[in-house]
């Protein structure tokens, strides 16, 4: 696989932090999550864990740091999701760790940086989403913003844009032999996501200033979701003319008795209109109707659905795992090098502990140390972080 021979570790944390993980363990990276001991305080369970495997390392014990340290001494890539200056308080900031292993690349995934006024500030995925300004286009008109599960700033902005930045890395680390330190802020990877509607807003002239009003953001008819009559609904994307057309087609209407499709004042009749033409047919009727066609009309599926869609099916979008568990594949996908992913079950804490230590260069003897020490544990309880 493309990442096959990297060797990451994982600090555990919540939702971003696992996601750049699972990316490169997906593509071939060998994981290892770095938990905290099962008898911590603060557990939720880790459901973005394929592929990897566990370590449980006290990092408050002097010997669990020093542990870490002589881990990323032959490590690539260390994922690091704690707020601004819990690392240095553990002896274990970049300057520390780069300078003993100049190659590693050292992955900081925050909120809101390592610098600022909110760096040392607790907040989650719609805090960081408010702070880059994409929050306020997020909603419907005359309702209040509107956060989008944490799929934008956690995941998009967050866990993708640092795999991005730890590929990056790599691929220039080839050339200098230089690891080097990434501040991937989620609330600066939204922000980058949304350069579209920085530089849409200005040079297309595509956004009213109030929300839920233009083209893309529920404002237009034709860029909508309609219930139908089997309390479903129907995903409309007919922008283009000519996409338009067909849609307005599918719906029985004739365009010569509808107001002209970019009739901004008309977009609220034109709403009811098709929302009472959509409420007459199921989503099977609809989807009979609209899926030969190039109406850019497609059912919102539930997760369930998606997997057994024909579409998907065709494609293999979704997999099973050995305990018969379905999640997405990995994407993109790669032609000579796929991502091939773990079938296996998710790690329990402490699992590999031993293992993932003497791959590392640790010794039977200091292994049972660290025991000792209380700084390791090889408990198989169920994945908490
Ligand atoms: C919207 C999302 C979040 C969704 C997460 C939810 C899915 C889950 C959140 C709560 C879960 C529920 C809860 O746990 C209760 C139940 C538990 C049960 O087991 C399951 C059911 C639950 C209901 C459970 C269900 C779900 O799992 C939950 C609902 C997000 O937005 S995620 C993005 C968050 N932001 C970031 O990641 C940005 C960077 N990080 C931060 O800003 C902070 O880490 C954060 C997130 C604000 C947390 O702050 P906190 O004070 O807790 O941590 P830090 O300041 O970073 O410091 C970490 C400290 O921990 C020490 N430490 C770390 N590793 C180790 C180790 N191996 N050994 C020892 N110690 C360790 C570290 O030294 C720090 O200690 P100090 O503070 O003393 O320096």
């Amino acid at each position: 696989m493309a990442l096959g021979g990297l060797r990451v570790l994982e600090l555990a944390g919540l939702a971003p932090a696992p996601l750049c993980g699972m990316i490169l363990s997906d593509f071939g990276a060998q994981v290892v999550r770095v938990d905290r001991l099962s008898r911590s305080a603060g557990a939720h369970q880790d459901v973005q864990a394929r592929g990897k495997r566990s370590l449980a390392l006290d990092l408050k014990r002097p010997q669990g740091a020093a542990a870490l340290r002589r881990l990323c001494g032959r490590a690539d890539v260390l994922i690091e999701p704690f707020r601004h200056g819990v690392m240095e308080r553990l002896g274990l900031g970049p300057e520390v760790l780069l300078q003993e292993n100049p190659r590693l690349i050292y992955a900081r995934l925050t909120g809101f940086g390592q610098t600022g006024k909110y760096a040392k500030s607790a907040g989650h995925d719609i805090n960081y989403l408010a702070l880059s300004g994409v929050l306020s286009k997020l909603g419907r008109k005359n309702e209040n913003p509107y956060a989008p599960v944490n799929l934008l700033a956690d995941f998009a902005g967050g866990g993708v844009i640092c795999a991005l930045g730890v590929v990056i890395a790599l691929f220039e680390r080839a050339r200098s032999g230089r690891g080097q330190v990434i501040d991937a802020s989620m609330v600066e990877g939204v922000a980058y996501l949304s350069s579209f509607l920085w530089k849409s807003q200005k040079l297309l002239g595509l956004w009213s200033e109030t929300r839920g009003e233009s083209l893309l953001d529920s404002g237009a008819p034709f860029y909508e979701t309609y219930r139908t009559s089997d309390g479903k609904f129907m995903a409309v994307g007919a922008i283009e003319p000519l996409f338009y057309k067909q849609f307005i087609k599918g719906l029985g209407l004739n365009s010569d008795e509808l107001p002209a499709q970019m009739s901004v004042s008309d977009w609220p009749e034109m709403k009811k209109k098709f929302a009472s033409i959509f409420a007459q047919k199921t989503q099977a009727e609809w989807c009979s109707i609209f899926d030969s066609t190039d109406a850019c009309v497609i059912p919102v599926l539930s997760l369930d659905d998606a997997a057994s869609h024909q579409h998907n099916k065709e494609r293999s979008s979704f997999i099973k795992n050995d305990q018969g568990e379905m999640s997405p594949r990995p994407a993109p996908v790669l032609s000579r090098t796929p991502a091939v992913p773990s079938r296996k079950r998710d790690p329990f804490i402490g699992e590999h502990t031993e293992e993932i230590l003497l791959e590392y260069g640790f010794t039977k003897q200091e292994i049972a140390k660290l025991h000792s020490d209380k700084a390791i544990e090889f408990k198989n309880l169920k994945a908490n972080l």
